[in-house]
C-alpha cells in the first residue's frame, strides 16, 4: 500500500539550498494506492511524474505532508528501517544504473545476493528471469555490451527477481520493440496479479488503452485525476486469494515489528504453482534467509 498524505516537494536550489518561496515540484497530493493495485502515472513531460516515483522508491522525502510505503510511515521510520523496506520495492526508471563492470547475469544477481540468498539457489532464479526478458545467451554481457533495449531489459527483470511487493517504473517501454513491450506488460501484469503493487509512469496512451487500469494524471505537479479504487479484495480472485494467503502485505507486518512474515510460503503458493504450470513466470521463492 502506498498512502500520501497533502505531500509537498521542493526540491533545494542548487546556489541558495532549499530557497523560501521556491515553487514546490509537487504540490497537496493525497491519494492511497491499495496493495496489488495497477496504478499507470500519466501527464506531460516535467509534470512531477519521476518525482514522485523517487519518492515511492524512498529516495526523496517529502518538504511536508506524510508519505506511507509498504505500511511505514516514512515520519516514524527508523534510519535501520530504510534498507530493508527498499529492498521490497523493485523500480526501473529511464537511467538504468546497471553496474558496468558486471555481467547482465551478476547485475540481475546482486538484489538476490544483497538480500542474503545463497549462491547455490539464485542461479536457476536469475537465469530463469533473463531468458523471461528475452536475453538468454547473454549472461555474460557487460551493459556496455548491450544496447539500450537490452540494458532496459536487464534492468527490468534485475527490478523484478527479488518479486517486490511495490514496483514501480518510468516509461518502461521506451527503448523495447512492439513485442518486448507486450512480453514486459505481461510481466507486469503477473507480478500485479501475484500481489504487487505496480505503478507505471508512460506518456503512452496507446499503452495505457491496450492494458486499461486506473489512472492518476498529474499536471504542473498536482493531480489532476485520480480513478476511484474499488476495495482491494474485490480487485480479483487470486488477489485475494494473495491477501487471505498473507503474501500480500497489507502493511501490518512492518508495523508490528514482524517484518518479513509476508515473505512466509502459505497457501498463496498453490496459486503460484498453477501459474508456473500454465509457463508463467511466477517470480524466485522468497529467501530463507531473513533480509534485515
Ligand atoms: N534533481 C532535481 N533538481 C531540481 N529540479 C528537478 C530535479 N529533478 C526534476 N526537477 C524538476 O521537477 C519537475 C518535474 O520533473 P520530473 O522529472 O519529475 O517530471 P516528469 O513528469 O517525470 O517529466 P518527463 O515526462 O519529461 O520525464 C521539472 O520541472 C524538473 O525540472
Amino acid at each position: 500500500m502506498v498512502r500520501f498524505s497533502q505531500v509537498g516537494l521542493r526540491y533545494p536550489d542548487p546556489v541558495r539550498g532549499a530557497a523560501a518561496g521556491e515553487r514546490e515540484t509537487l504540490r497537496d497530493l493525497s491519494f492511497t494506492l491499495p496493495q496489488g493495485s495497477f496504478t499507470w502515472l500519466t501527464g506531460p513531460s516535467g509534470a512531477g511524474k519521476t518525482s514522485l516515483l523517487r519518492m515511492m522508491q524512498l529516495s526523496l522525502r517529502p518538504t511536508r505532508g506524510e508519505v506511507e510505503v509498504l505500511g511505514m510511515p516514512l515520519s516514524r521510520a527508523r534510519r535501520a528501517d530504510l534498507p530493508r523496506l527498499r529492498r521490497r520495492i523493485g523500480a526501473v526508471f529511464q537511467e538504468f544504473r546497471l553496474l558496468p563492470y558486471l555481467t547482465a547475469f551478476d547485475n540481475v544477481a546482486l538484489p538476490l545476493r544483497l538480500a542474503g540468498r545463497p549462491e547455490a539457489g539464485l542461479r536457476p532464479d536469475v537465469t530463469e528471469m533473463l531468458r523471461w526478458v528475452g536475453l538468454d545467451g547473454r549472461e555474460e554481457a557487460l551493459p556496455p555490451q548491450l544496447s539500450g533495449g537490452e540494458q532496459q531489459r536487464v534492468a527490468i527483470a534485475r527490478a523484478v527477481v527479488t518479486r517486490p511487493s511495490l514496483l514501480l517504473a518510468d516509461e518502461p517501454t521506451g527503448n523495447l520493440d512492439a513485442a518486448q513491450a507486450r512480453r514486459l506488460m505481461m510481466l507486469l501484469e503477473e507480478m500485479n496479479r501475484l500481489g504487487a503493487t505496480v505503478v507505471v509512469a508512460t506518456h503512452s496512451r496507446d499503452l495505457i488503452a491496450q492494458h486499461p487500469g486506473h489512472v492518476m494524471a498529474l499536471e504542473g505537479g498536482r493531480i489532476v485525476s485520480l480513478d476511484p479504487w474499488p476495495h482491494a479484495a474485490e480487485a480479483g480472485p487470486e488477489t485475494a486469494a494473495a491477501l487471505l494467503a498473507g503474501e500480500v502485505d497489507d502493511g501490518s507486518a512492518l508495523e508490528d515489528g514482524s517484518g518479513d512474515a509476508e515473505e512466509a510460503p502459505g497457501p498463496g503458493d498453490a496459486v503460484e504453482a498453477g501459474r508456473a504450470r500454465r509457463g508463467v513466470w511466477p517470480g524466485p521463492r522468497p529467501p530463507e534467509a531473513d533480509l534485515g
